[in-house]
């Protein structure tokens, strides 16, 4: 183990929407260079947990630092580190792919200059560079999450988020885009912290954190949690630590 901060750290949150308990003393962790799968079914807490993540909702129970930065006290530093790509599609689409790169950069203060030229080389590695000035709308589904994913990437992160990136998707396009984030994992050693209710995502060296109804059942590696329910595969284990039945592809 390296002296490193984690890349993040969840610690006892809690999240209520008036009498309902959304999440309830929550605590997981991200190692720096990692990638870890937040598994859980639809209600389970995934979106709000974000939310509170990314300071869209301010946490009241609990701690969350990002590289040992509090997002509550020093807000900048951590979200400085963090991109994020949410379950709706943000990009826009009477823009170019490019013209989107450039806005966005200019939200982190990067001009347009350096946004282009960071834009041409992530697009160039990804194999999109002839998409640099097509409107967004002409891309197609898989296209525009691995735009937005690129575009997550330009303010150079080092703990990227990704809520359900995959839904929607045909099995192609699911594969490239988990290739396409895994690749960044061991090239750039960016944290990775991958939402799903997707079974079939996850691979036996991964960390998983499994959410269900607001609760951490278990946060380990895929193998430790198989392991420790006695099954051989990820999807048993998801069986027995919540009895629900997870998915196993779109
Ligand atoms: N704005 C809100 N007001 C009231 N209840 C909410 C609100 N947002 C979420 N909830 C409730 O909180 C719980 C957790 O929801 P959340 O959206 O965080 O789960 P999720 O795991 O992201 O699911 P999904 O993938 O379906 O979005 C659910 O019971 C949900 O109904």
């Amino acid at each position: 183990m390296s002296d490193e901060p984690l890349a993040l750290d969840v610690a006892h949150i809690g999240h209520s929407y008036g009498a309902r308990r959304a999440l309830d003393d929550v605590s997981f962790s991200v190692a720096a260079g990692s990638f870890t799968v937040l598994l859980g079914l639809n209600g389970a807490g995934k979106s709000t947990l974000f939310s509170l993540i990314t300071r869209l909702y301010a946490a009241r129970e609990g701690k969350i630092a990002i590289f040992g930065h509090d997002v509550a006290r020093e807000s900048g530093a951590a979200l400085r580190r963090l991109g994020v790509v949410f379950q709706a599609r943000t990009l826009d689409l009477e823009l170019s792919v490019m013209q989107n790169f450039i806005y966005h950069a200019a939200l982190h203060g990067i001009g347009p200059g350096e946004a282009k030229r960071r834009g041409a080389a992530l697009l160039e590695r990804a194999g999109l560079a002839d998409r640099a000035k097509d409107k967004a709308r002409d891309l197609s589904g898989g296209q525009m999450r691995r735009v937005e994913i690129l575009r997550a990437l330009l303010h150079e992160p080092r703990l990227l988020l990704l809520d359900e990136p995959t839904v929607g998707l045909d099995i192609k396009a699911r594969a490239d885009i988990l290739a396409q984030v895994r690749a960044l994992v061991a090239e750039r050693k960016l944290a990775v912290l991958w939402t799903t209710h997707l079974i079939d995502e996850v691979t036996p060296s991964d960390d998983v954190v499994v959410l269900h109804q607001g609760k951490v059942l278990a946060a380990d590696t895929s193998a430790n949690i198989m392991a420790a329910t006695r099954t051989d595969n990820i999807g048993a284990a998801f069986e027995r630590l919540t009895g629900a039945k997870a998915r196993d592809a779109a």
